[in-house]
């Protein structure tokens, strides 16, 4: 479809008309904002001196109260309307310089000709002839752009469908007021716009796509139906930008009870929460809590473990090859993140109601003064129909009101008269004081010898009995290590069922006394392996009862394949009033307990079949066409990956003759892309480890100075040169990717598939990958035509 010139001059006359009225409008409401922000200062500062205060008669005191409550009405109304009116005006100052980037002419069925809506990042409203110059993308009749190419199409809205026709669908990339480009799209959203956001260079940061939102994506961004959305994405389809907008659409659809802070955001990795902090500010909302899993799990159990995060552990994956426990270890981990563990967990937790419960005793200077033993057996005395979380709760108060009683009989011992005679003045004179208020202020007769020193005896074993108070209240008694460790207890032989208690029999992984051995030593050097931190605080939630916070509506959980089932069922109990939307794809599932999303019992045990959608996004954004049907021949089931026609060069596999030739071609090579407008170039590493290495090697060549080292600390995402962990370059991307060491010797491993997958598909624009022996078998078994080999010369100059 070609657009005329005199098309082309309309759409600048018109953009230039809604700048002159976005403009006047932005002059009249500037100087009412400010008006309106004095007039709250003033009403804040002078409250008092507009109130009659009067409390001299039940007559005064009534008008004093009414009149302060009118001053009150009138600083909230004076704070709401300068709030609405300066958001008015900061969605206008935004709007200034690309007040809209698409249009439809939508014919409503019965309607003589169609109405132009043109699509903005907010709306804007002429109050001069009434009519709204830019509709906001969130609004119903918006979801046309997004939804339909131009002909027959409906949208909903909240009095039910309304049908028509599309007859022109047109975008425009506009800035500051000036019309770059515009295109008429014969399909949903035009190849053109996309290409063009597509070829531009990585930020540090990553941007909205909202004038480029595809089809698939939209369903996600709109979704509003189901408890719990699934989405499986291939790399680079979008998944996070749909999430970002997908908040910004509920925002705008429930801004009369939703606001950012009922949304919650669970994110790989702290840097991450950097690298997608502006989009939605650039849509001009708040951004909404953003937390790791890891951040909870140091929260709640952080003051009693050491706990390993999800990257040590990964670490240890990686390199720890030759410690003896390792298979053991890794027929750990699996066997910790399924779902037979979760099963095994909850009947555990059920055997508990009859049996089985574990108590530390309650000890004073070396004595005990309530034994396990008595604690279980006041336990189980309780009705069996009490659950566990209320019968830790009665627990709990019978122990106190023991405590109590052991108390009142220390104050006769020994111990107590040789500390009283050891009391400082400063300490007398505390006793002294509390003595004071426990007796409403009148002097306590300290002359009357044997009451000083009962009160003193009392004071002094009060405090020596307030910490074990202290950790009664906190349910310190309950042994949850011994606990856990019950489910880890060794058996005779490798191959057996379990059978305890004569419950059901449990089915156990290989090296099971090698697992239960670790785990003990482990959790008894108040080490706590990341794979045992979701399950012990989930067994912990179990006896207490679980924590929930019910304020949160909405949770969405990026990378939500490197899952656990204990996590996801930790956070469905923590956020029960709200919905859940997990996005992620299984074949960057680089964890041992990565789930498949769609399809997996974990999610959807979790609110059931009906209350489960799922979207699957093939189409992939990122990456040129020639890196994904690269990336996608590695993996099985790769074809139905669809790359979005961007060209590029194809990945270039560099052999080299020995590791400095390597080396010194990385330098090159990332000098080279630089000089190529290539400005922010990863070198990714499979660990960290590695990383480190290839940081102390490369940082000091000629023209690298400024190469940074990302780790798991590295607390915000930036550009240029940086050498990365693949397991950390999770969710981000760069305009050029370097395979630090793609050889044999490094991904040995079948299971290394997935990180070697992710590692590459961070590329946008170009791919390089290095080895100095044999080529790793992930890449060697792609087809050669979908790749340029290019092999060094023996380089004496590079060695
Ligand atoms: N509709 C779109 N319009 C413009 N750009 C898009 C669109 N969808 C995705 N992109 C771009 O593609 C890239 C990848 O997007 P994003 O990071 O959201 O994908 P992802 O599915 O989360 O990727 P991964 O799982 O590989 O981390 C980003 O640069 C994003 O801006």
């Amino acid at each position: 479809m070609s657009i005329s010139e005199q098309d082309r001059q309309q759409e600048q006359q018109r953009i230039e008309r809604v700048r002159r009225l976005l403009q006047k409008q932005i002059e009249k409401n500037e100087p009412e904002v400010s008006d309106l922000r004095a007039q709250v200062v003033d009403i804040r500062t002078n409250f008092w001196d507009d109130v009659t205060v009067n409390i001299a008669n039940s007559d005064d005191q009534l008008e004093t109260a009414i009149s302060m409550k009118q001053q009150a009405e009138i600083l909230s109304e004076r704070e709401r309307s300068h709030r609405h009116l300066q958001a008015q005006l900061k969605s206008m100052k935004r709007l200034l310089p690309s007040p809209y980037f698409g249009r439809i002419d939508f014919k409503e069925k019965g309607d003589p000709s169609p109405e132009q809506i043109y699509i903005g990042v907010s709306s804007f409203y002429n109050e001069e002839d009434d009519t709204f110059l830019v509709y906001d993308w969130r609004t119903p009749v918006a979801s046309l752009y997004y939804d339909y190419p131009p002909g027959p199409a409906r949208y909903e809205t909240p009095s039910g469908t309304i049908g028509g026709e599309i007859t022109l669908k047109r975008q425009y990339l506009i800035r500051d007021g000036e019309l770059k480009a515009m295109f008429d799209t014969g399909v949903t959203i035009g190849d053109e716009l996309l290409q063009q956001v597509l070829g531009k260079s990585a930020g540090t940061q990553m941007q909205s796509i909202v004038a480029t939102i595809q089809q698939e994506q939209n369903r996600i961004i709109r979704n509003d139906r189901s408890k719990l959305l699934v989405v499986q994405g291939a790399a680079g389809s979008g998944k996070t930008s749909a999430a970002l907008q997908r908040v910004a659409y509920l925002l705008y659809k429930h801004r009369e009870h939703l606001s950012a802070d009922r949304m919650v955001l669970f994110s790989p990795n702290p840097m991450f929460n950097s690298y997608i902090s502006s989009v939605l500010p650039e849509l001009g909302e708040e951004n909404i809590r953003q937390t790791t899993f890891q951040d909870y799990l140091e929260h709640r159990l952080g003051k009693q473990f050491q706990i390993e995060d999800p990257f040590q552990q990964m670490e240890y994956r990686l390199n720890g090859h030759n410690d003896p426990g390792y298979e053991a270890r890794m027929s750990g981990i699996r066997y910790k993140n399924s779902e037979l563990f979760l099963d095994d967990m909850l009947r555990f937790g059920k055997q508990l109601e009859k049996s089985g419960m574990m108590f530390k005793s309650v000890r004073f200077r070396s004595r005990t003064l309530i034994t396990q033993e008595e604690m279980r057996a006041k336990f189980y005395s309780y009705d069996a129909s009490i659950r566990l979380p209320n019968r830790v709760e009665l627990m709990k108060e019978w122990l106190l009101a023991e405590l109590k009683r052991f108390e009142v009989a220390e104050r006769s011992a020994d111990w107590v008269r040789d500390e009283m005679d050891y009391l400082d003045n400063e300490q007398y004179q505390r006793a002294y004081v509390q003595m004071r208020k426990r007796q409403g202020g009148h002097d306590p007769a300290f002359d009357d010898a044997l009451q000083e020193e009962q009160m003193l005896r009392e004071v002094i074993v009060r405090h020596h009995f307030k910490p074990l108070r202290r950790r009664i209240k906190r349910l310190a008694f309950i042994d949850y290590t011994g606990l856990y460790l019950r489910l880890f207890s060794p058996v005779p032989d490798q191959t057996l069922e379990l059978n305890e208690d004569g419950t059901e029999g449990r089915s156990l992984p290989g090296r099971w006394n090698e697992i239960c051995a670790y785990t003990k030593e482990r959790l008894g050097s108040k080490e706590l392996p990341y794979e045992d931190a979701a399950p012990l605080l989930y067994l912990r939630e179990l006896v207490e009862g679980f924590n929930s916070n019910t304020n949160i509506r909405y949770v969405l959980i990026d990378e939500a394949q490197d899952y656990s089932p204990f996590q996801f069922e930790f956070l469905k109990r923590l956020f029960p009033f709200s919905r859940m939307t997990a996005l992620g794809d299984f074949n960057q599932g680089i964890f041992p307990h990565s789930t498949t999303l769609v399809g997996s019992s974990a999610l959807l045990r979790l609110y059931g079949e009906v209350e489960t959608e799922n979207i699957v996004l093939t189409r992939s954004y990122r990456s040129t066409r020639e890196i994904v049907e690269f990336t996608r021949a590695m993996l099985p089931g790769g074809e139905a990956i669809e790359p979005f026609q961007r060209d590029g060069g194809k990945p270039v596999i560099v052999f080299a003759e020995s590791g400095s030739d390597r080396l010194e071609q990385i330098r090159l090579d990332i000098l080279k892309l630089n000089d190529e407008g290539f400005h922010s170039i990863a070198v990714i590493c499979k660990s960290a480890t590695e990383s480190a290495a290839a940081f102390e090697e490369l940082r000091n060549r000629p023209g690298l100075d400024a190469i940074k080292l990302v780790t798991r600390e590295t607390p915000t995402f930036s550009g240029g040169f940086v050498i990365i962990p693949a397991y950390l370059a999770k969710g981000v991307e760069f305009d050029a990717v370097l395979i630090y060491d793609a050889s044999a010797a490094a991904y040995d491993d079948e299971g290394l598939r997935k990180l070697f997958y992710t590692a590459c598909t961070r590329a946008m624009h170009r791919l390089r990958l290095y080895t100095a022996g044999e080529l790793t078998r992930l890449a060697a078994d792609v087809d050669s035509s979908l790749y340029d080999s290019v092999t060094l010369p023996a380089n004496p100059m590079l060695k």
